[in-house]
């Protein structure tokens, strides 16, 4: 099964209602979705390995740790999970960047593939699947099969608004795949969106609309 992380710190919520709210311009939306990608990043990696080495300090020798294990990745489905990467990689600088474009038909909601560009060694790395939105679930499912066809093995999904029906789809598609989430909304409109959520986030952080 799935392990789901809904963000409970203050400051995370106080900026998710930022960005639901439809005064917020693009400036400060895409300004707000790095901060909470950051946030987010920190919890997400929680469990990253850890291994010890020796090093001197200017005063004593000391044992300290430092990160171990796989290399990480960044991916964000196109367009709207671009606005999440700054935020991340001001966490995690040497981590590479791959992107898949997704985009929901509106008249099926189905995801259509147009882009992807990945690392070469993407089996060898802890991939971070980004997007601000998991309405369905039919593009993160579409994301994590193709990464998983390039040979990714571990990967984290990290969404700032859920539905609750996109969380029962991913975790019962991809029970290996955990979901981080700043908040769960309640329920899809007619059109497949996020109510309340915040709109269209790509819309929103391209100003398209
Ligand atoms: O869970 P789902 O029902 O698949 O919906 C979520 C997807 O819809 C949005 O993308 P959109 O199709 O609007 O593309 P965009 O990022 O280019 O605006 C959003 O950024 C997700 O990728
Ligand atoms: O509410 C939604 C649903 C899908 N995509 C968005 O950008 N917003
Ligand atoms: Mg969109």
């Amino acid at each position: 099964m799935s392990k789901v992380v809904v963000m409970d710190h203050p400051l995370i919520q106080h900026k998710i209602t930022k960005i639901r709210d439809k005064r917020t311009g693009a400036k400060e939306f895409r300004e707000l979705v790095n901060e909470i990608a950051m946030l987010m990043t920190y919890e997400a990696t929680r469990d990253l390995q850890l291994e010890e080495i020796e090093i001197e300090t200017p005063v004593a020798k000391t044992k300290a740790m430092i990160l171990t294990g796989k290399k990480l990745g960044i991916v964000p489905i196109l367009r709207a999970g671009l606005g999440m990467v700054d935020g991340i990689l001001e966490l995690i600088p040497v981590a590479k960047v791959g992107h898949i474009g997704l985009y929901r038909d509106p008249e099926t909601l189905l995801p259509v593939e147009y882009y992807c560009k990945l690392p070469n060694d993407i089996s060898e790395r802890e991939i971070l699947l980004v997007d601000p939105m998991l309405a369905t679930g039919g593009s993160a499912v579409a994301a994590i099969n193709f990464l998983k066809e390039k040979g990714a093995k571990k990967i984290r999904f990290l969404c700032l608004i859920a539905s609750k029906k996109g969380v029962e789809t991913l975790s019962a598609a991809c029970p290996d795949v955990d979901i981080y989430a700043g908040v769960v909304d309640e329920v899809l409109n007619d059109h497949a969106y996020i109510l309340p959520g915040l709109g269209d986030a790509g819309d929103r952080l391209f100003g398209t609309k």
